[in-house]
């Protein structure tokens, strides 16, 4: 195993050891977030609920007998664990490498308390070297891609947003939209970006995670390592 895949996973174990039996608990996406559901599982607790983030985290929540929910049938989360691709100071994060950005956000808004699980590579003095994904309806997305180049240029964030593509063409997220990601190499105002692109007709959401991460559990060398913003 690779050294950050040990630390994602000294971190998807520390939080899972955060859920109590009866909670409703919010199942991230990603790496770091599969080794947190395979940690939860492995506790065999009772009456949980569980919200995946993604298609694929609820293939693997079932898969590993985990009872599942949806976000209509619960009225609060009480705990949500994902990962994240850079946490920033004051934990503010860049998600959405997965891009699992709009399910996760909608969970991580109805929940209580949002715990974030990265290993020690994750963590950044600025937000930006790793691209910011934006998520984006299909339908007209190349003139959205404009309006958001505006937007970026106006952050003098110069380089052009790219659309998401995979070995199979144009990546669609679990909604059917397409992602931009967006090379910022450093985010000055994160809060006036984020503002700036949600007021983009055809942006459905962003990857900038700001005021919602109430904790960070970091795996790093030497264990584990907690966060506060
Ligand atoms: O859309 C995906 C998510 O935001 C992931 O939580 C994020 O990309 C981190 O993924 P990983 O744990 O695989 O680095």
């Amino acid at each position: 195993m690779s050294v950050s895949d040990l630390q994602k996973r000294l971190a998807g174990e520390a939080a899972a050891l955060r859920v109590e039996p009866g909670m409703v608990v919010g199942l991230g996406t990603g790496s770091t977030a599969a080794w947190f559901v395979k940690a939860l599982a492995a506790r065999g607790l009772t009456d949980l609920r569980c919200v995946p983030t993604s298609e694929k985290t609820a293939d693997l929540a079932r898969e590993l007998g985990l009872p599942l929910t949806t976000l209509e049938d619960v009225s609060r989360i009480d705990l949500t664990v994902d990962g994240a691709d850079e946490v920033g100071p004051g934990l503010a994060l860049i998600k959405g490498g997965g891009a699992a950005l709009l399910r996760e956000k909608l969970v991580w808004e109805a929940s209580d308390r949002c715990l974030v699980i990265a290993d020690a590579a994750k963590v950044v003095p600025v937000l930006g070297a790793f691209p910011l994904p934006i998520e984006v309806v299909a339908f007209g997305h190349k003139a959205t891609a404009n309006r958001i180049m505006d937007v970026l240029i106006d952050h003098e964030i110069a380089m052009p947003a790219r659309l998401r593509q995979a070995d199979r063409g144009v990546v669609r997220t679990d909604g059917g939209n397409v992602i931009y990601d967006a090379k910022c190499q450093a985010i000055h105002d994160p809060v006036r970006l984020a503002d700036d692109l949600k007021l983009i007709t055809g942006v459905v959401e962003h990857g900038l995670f700001l005021d919602l991460a109430d904790e960070a559990i970091i795996g790093g060398a030497d264990g584990v390592e907690l966060l506060t913003p």
